[in-house]
């Protein structure tokens, strides 16, 4: 197996840069989400692994092999690069069985017969796909077709998976079976995987780190606890999970927390943060982070409930004190018309300005 290097990979369409230095090293049987909203470069930055597209400038190496170079450049071709793919859309070919579709990267390989055999059988029992071998596609349901998708990327042994969004045509239920599934695959070969996808939850549950990409560029690089727990900024603060974001002056920064007074006079104690020059910031609090308390103390504000959803495992409610409205989620049914809340410091980050959306 190996390590996958990008070294200030710079992907240009003309006059849109696509990806913007981006570097990752990825460890040998890594699991490595890119993930991010909808044109934000992942597919890019995936298909210039693969060689599917041309990388403007930057280095791409798979352990000292260098695949792409933009200088002096080198550019091996895909068909050279020995990768495992798999995309959204299966891509089988229709007329040919199960087997022939997993045969068909080994005859490019020119191995011999009985050697095939076997490793079709191995790839196929991999994926709990062998007694489905003579069947034609359209003879298997989706996630039949998914899992021989995902053999027929592996029956090669490549020391590299690269997966755009493979589990999107899957139903809900089946892909949540489905990534369960393909994350114990992946640790029981041991092979370098990178993941794209712009679902956070199954970045989340799949990844060992996930790069949170937004307009080209990363915006953190961490694990899923880090990401969600540790916001670099205030657009993965509102990508991953929920957040509300508060506005507010900065009283005092300090090293290990600092104080901040909201629009109602509220005084949080946060983590530690930046304002901006003028002092203004937002603390970013997810709404499952607030408690609903008995009694006033340090970080409680007194609220009113101004709304109030049920969604099946928590209530979600807006709160607002003062000019200060948020969401707050709860096991139980809140009846009051007004409640203490109490935002724990710890799970105040705070930044100097709110990311323009989610977008991009
Ligand atoms: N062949 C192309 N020519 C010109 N621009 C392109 C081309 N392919 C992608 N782009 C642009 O590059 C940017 C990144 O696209 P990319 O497909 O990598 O995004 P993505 O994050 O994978 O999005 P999605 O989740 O929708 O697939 C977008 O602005 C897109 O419009």
């Amino acid at each position: 197996m190996a390590d996958l290097i990008l070294e200030n990979l710079t992907i240009k369409y003309g006059a849109i840069t696509a990806v913007e230095n981006l570097s990752i090293h990825v460890a040998s049987g890594e699991f490595l989400t890119l993930l991010g909203p909808s044109g934000c470069g992942k597919s890019t930055s995936l298909f210039a692994v693969a060689g599917l597209n041309h990388a403007t400038s930057g280095i791409i190496r798979v352990g000292d092999k260098v695949l792409f170079n933009g200088d002096p450049r080198v550019t091996v071709p895909p068909e050279r690069r020995n990768i495992g793919l798999v995309f959204q859309s299966y891509a089988l070919w229709p007329h040919k069985t199960v087997a022939d579709n997993l045969a068909f990267p080994l005859i490019l390989r020119k191995m011999g017969r009985a050697e095939r055999d076997e490793r079709i059988r191995e790839a196929l029992g991999l994926v709990e796909m062998l007694p489905y071998a003579e069947r034609f596609p359209f003879e298997l349901s989706g996630g039949q077709q998914q899992r021989v998708a995902l053999a027929r990327a592996l029956v090669y042994r490549p020391p590299l998976l690269l997966l755009d969004e493979p589990l999107s045509n899957l139903d809900a239920k089946l892909r949540e079976r489905a990534r369960v599934w393909l994350r114990e695959l992946q640790e029981r070969l041991n092979v370098t995987t990178i993941y794209v996808t712009h679902d956070q939850s199954e970045a989340l549950a799949v990844s060992d780190r996930i790069a949170v990409m937004s307009m080209g560029r990363m915006r953190q690089l961490g694990s899923p606890r880090d990401i969600y727990e540790r916001p670099a900024d205030s657009f993965v603060a509102d990508f991953i999970g929920s957040s509300n974001f508060l506005d507010g002056m900065m009283v005092q920064a300090g090293t290990d927390s600092a104080t901040v007074r909201l629009a109602d006079g509220t005084e949080l104690t946060t983590a530690p943060g930046r304002a901006a020059a003028d002092g203004a910031l937002v603390v970013a609090v997810r709404p499952e982070r607030i408690a609903v308390v008995a009694q006033m103390g340090p970080n409680c504000l007194r609220v009113t409930v101004d709304q109030k959803v049920y969604l099946g495992s928590v209530w979600q409610y807006v709160v607002r004190s003062g000019p200060v409205e948020f969401r707050i989620q709860t096991t139980f049914e809140i009846t009051e018309p007004s409640v203490i809340v109490h935002i724990p410091a710890e799970h105040c980050a705070v930044f100097a300005e709110k990311f323009g959306g989610a977008s991009g």
